[in-house]
């Protein structure tokens, strides 16, 4: 079993509660480049804020389902395909609350793999490689690869998409988001800056089947290349960073591209960051695990 009935493990509902609680914190972070914030819907004319607000909560008992199932369950097709029946209501879910807009559809894939995974693994490295190996395991429910944007968009430019991205466990989140957010905390930045530059990092590095599907490859340059100038800049913190940022911004706007395969990324790094992972227990706590066994 994945979580395996160890006490230390998180509970379902807090896992469920820290996946609500990422989504929340990435919809509000801004000025984010081309989508959601509190100033209104980026590149997108059909959401904003309150939306996506509202989305993330109605999501909240699809979460506890997955870390239940992945604590009752060990690693197999039998869980993958458990799994695949809960997202697949959960974009239901979503779609019914917010009248058929994909608010979260991505990030619901990639924190639902890893709200699983997280019940019994030990750190973060090791919960995206059991995320990886669920998403690698055949679903034989899973949705036709006709549809998608993401599929039409992989079969014209190649790339991986949210799947790969998942099924290589998670290197834009767990070798490019959270070790910036980390140095950047490190250097003494504000929290919202040094997510700020998180998400500027996978912009400029991730092939977003969001905005190629949009985009094109023209679209993707103009998203990688403007986040790496932010960074070039200063980041989001110093003047020149942020004019360049408020430049990408109307740039996004101005083109509809929205980078949200990388605000989906940031919320799952976010995720992460906020487990209390078994090995990050205090000293008074570890005493008192010692005592019970
Ligand atoms: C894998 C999913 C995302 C479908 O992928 P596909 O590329 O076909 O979908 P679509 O284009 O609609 O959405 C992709 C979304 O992923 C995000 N994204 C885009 N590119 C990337 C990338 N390179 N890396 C990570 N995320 C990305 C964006 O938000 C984008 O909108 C998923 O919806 C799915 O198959 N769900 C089935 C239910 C399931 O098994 N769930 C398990 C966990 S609960
Ligand atoms: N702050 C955010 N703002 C907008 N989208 C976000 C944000 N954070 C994450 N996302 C992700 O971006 C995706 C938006 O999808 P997209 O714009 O491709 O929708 P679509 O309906 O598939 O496409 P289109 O609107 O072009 O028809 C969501 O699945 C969501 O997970």
């Amino acid at each position: 079993m994945i979580a395996g009935g160890d006490a230390r493990a998180p509970s379902a509902t807090l896992l469920a509660d820290l996946a609500v609680r990422a989504l929340h914190e990435e919809a509000r972070l801004g000025p984010k480049p081309g989508l959601v914030d509190h100033r209104g819907g980026g590149a997108h004319d059909d959401m904003d804020l309150p939306l996506l607000l509202a989305s993330a909560e109605a999501l909240r008992p699809v979460f506890r389902s997955a870390a239940d199932a992945a604590s009752r369950t060990a690693i197999g097709v039998g869980l993958r395909e458990e799994l695949g029946r809960l997202g697949r209501t959960g974009d239901q879910v979503m779609l019914r609350v917010t009248r058929g807009v994909n608010t979260h559809r991505g990030a619901l894939w990639a924190l639902g793999l890893l709200v699983a995974a997280a019940g019994g693994s030990r750190d973060e490295r090791e919960a995206a490689c059991r995320a990886a190996r669920l998403a690698a395991l055949p679903d034989r429910h899973g949705p036709a690869r006709t549809v998608s944007h993401g599929e039409r968009v992989r079969r014209r430019y190649g790339g991986c998409g949210a799947r790969g991205e998942a099924e290589a466990a998670f290197p834009h989140v767990i070798g490019v988001a959270l070790p910036r957010l980390r140095r950047a905390r490190a250097a003494g930045l504000a929290e919202d800056l040094a997510r700020l530059d998180a998400l500027l990092e996978v912009m400029s590095l991730l092939d977003d089947t969001c905005v190629l599907h949009r985009g094109g490859l023209g679209g993707l340059r103009v998203v990688q290349r403007g986040a790496a100038r932010v960074l070039g800049e200063g980041g989001a913190g110093t003047e020149s960073g942020r004019a360049a940022l408020m430049e990408l911004d109307e740039r996004l706007r101005a083109h509809r591209l929205s980078p949200g395969g990388s605000g989906d990324l940031l919320a799952a790094a976010l995720f992460l960051d906020m487990v209390p992972w078994p090995e990050h227990l205090t000293e008074a706590e570890r005493g008192m695990v010692a005592c019970r066994r």
